[in-house]
């Protein structure tokens, strides 16, 4: 069972130490705080939010979900670790990795001026994990906008709340792979800012190996969690396919339009949505355990 205050006795200071250990982090990185977001999305997409992404392979037993094409560019599980260290030295055996993972993302939701978000805590970790789940479940940046909403109404969120999520395009940046399609044969349906186009196609000149190696930013201010992502969907300046539909579809579109005019109305949708998302699926102390190791199973 979850709540606001699950370490009040065993680790009165454990959201202090994360946030710590977080603003170390970003400090030497601006980017991470993109990864540690898109990381919770990935966890919690997988089996729920049981930091079974953070799993290694581990002999025959398991093999890592990051085997999934789908994980690909997924960052700073080594960053949970050290985290996780930091916990252990002080209240060992205590805190879940999954819990680590999802106050990371709210802190870097914060850190890079976006909403507070409060979530509760006392998830438990996964025992197993399993990369063909994740080749199943992540979804594709093709993903119609009928099946976006299906996966995020299945977390229980509302209309307003699925375009919220998707808001958090406003950190980060995407490689090239996942926008070639789009550049150079897009299906009829699919509209882009020519100008924008242009531009990335300069960014991602060919099919070639090196669309692994290349990356544009998801919006015009990759390391601030404002509603860029949406003004810019409007200009027809979404990066994923996702992204463009959810301005042109007409379930979305007039959503889309409030985000982009109300940057306070965008924060408090995108607020009770990651409350959603990062509560999905999760397990109880029957079925899960509290890791030692982010990375291996106790
Ligand atoms: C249908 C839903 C979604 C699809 C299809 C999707 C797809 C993608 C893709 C293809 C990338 C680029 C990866 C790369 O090429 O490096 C990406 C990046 C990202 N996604 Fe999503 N995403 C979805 C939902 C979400 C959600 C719900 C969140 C978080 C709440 C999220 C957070 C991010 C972030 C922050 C990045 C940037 C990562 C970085 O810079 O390292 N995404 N997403
Ligand atoms: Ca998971
Ligand atoms: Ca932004």
């Amino acid at each position: 069972r979850m709540s606001y205050d699950y370490y009040k006795a065993s680790c009165p200071n454990a959201e202090e130490i994360v946030r710590r250990e977080l603003v170390g982090i970003f400090l030497v990185d601006a980017t991470a705080p993109a990864a540690f977001l898109r990381l919770l999305f990935h966890d919690c997409q997988v089996q729920g939010c049981d930091a079974s992404i953070l799993l290694d392979a581990y002999g025959s037993r398991t093999e890592s979900e990051m085997k999934s094409y789908r994980n690909f560019a997924i960052r700073k599980r080594e960053a949970v670790e050290q985290i996780k260290s930091a916990l252990e030295a002080v209240c060992p055996g205590q805190v879940s990795c999954a819990d680590i993972l999802a106050m990371a993302a709210r802190e870097s939701v914060s850190f890079s001026g976006g909403p507070r978000i409060g979530i509760p805590l006392g998830r438990k970790d996964s025992r197993t994990c399993s990369y063909q789940r994740a080749d199943a479940y992540l979804p594709s940046p093709s993903i119609s906008v009928d099946s976006f909403l299906q996966t995020f109404n299945s977390k229980g969120m509302s209309l307003e709340e699925s375009v919220a999520i998707l808001g958090a395009h406003t950190l980060g940046v995407g490689h090239c792979l996942n926008i070639v399609k789009r550049l150079y044969d897009p299906s009829p349906a699919d509209r882009m800012d020519y100008t924008f186009q242009a531009q990335l196609r300069l960014s991602c000149p060919t099919t070639v190996p090196l669309e692994n190696l290349t990356f544009v930013s998801n919006d015009i201010t990759p390391v601030v969690f404002d509603n860029q992502y949406f003004v810019g969907l409007l200009m027809g300046r979404g990066l994923f396919q996702i992204d463009a539909s959810l301005a042109s579809d007409p379930r979305t579109q007039p959503i889309v339009r409030n985000f982009a005019a109300d940057q306070s109305y965008f924060y408090r949708a995108f607020s009770s949505a990651f409350v959603k998302l990062s509560s999905t699926n999760v397990l109880g102390s029957a079925s899960g355990e509290v890791r030692r190791q982010c990375s291996h199973a106790n």
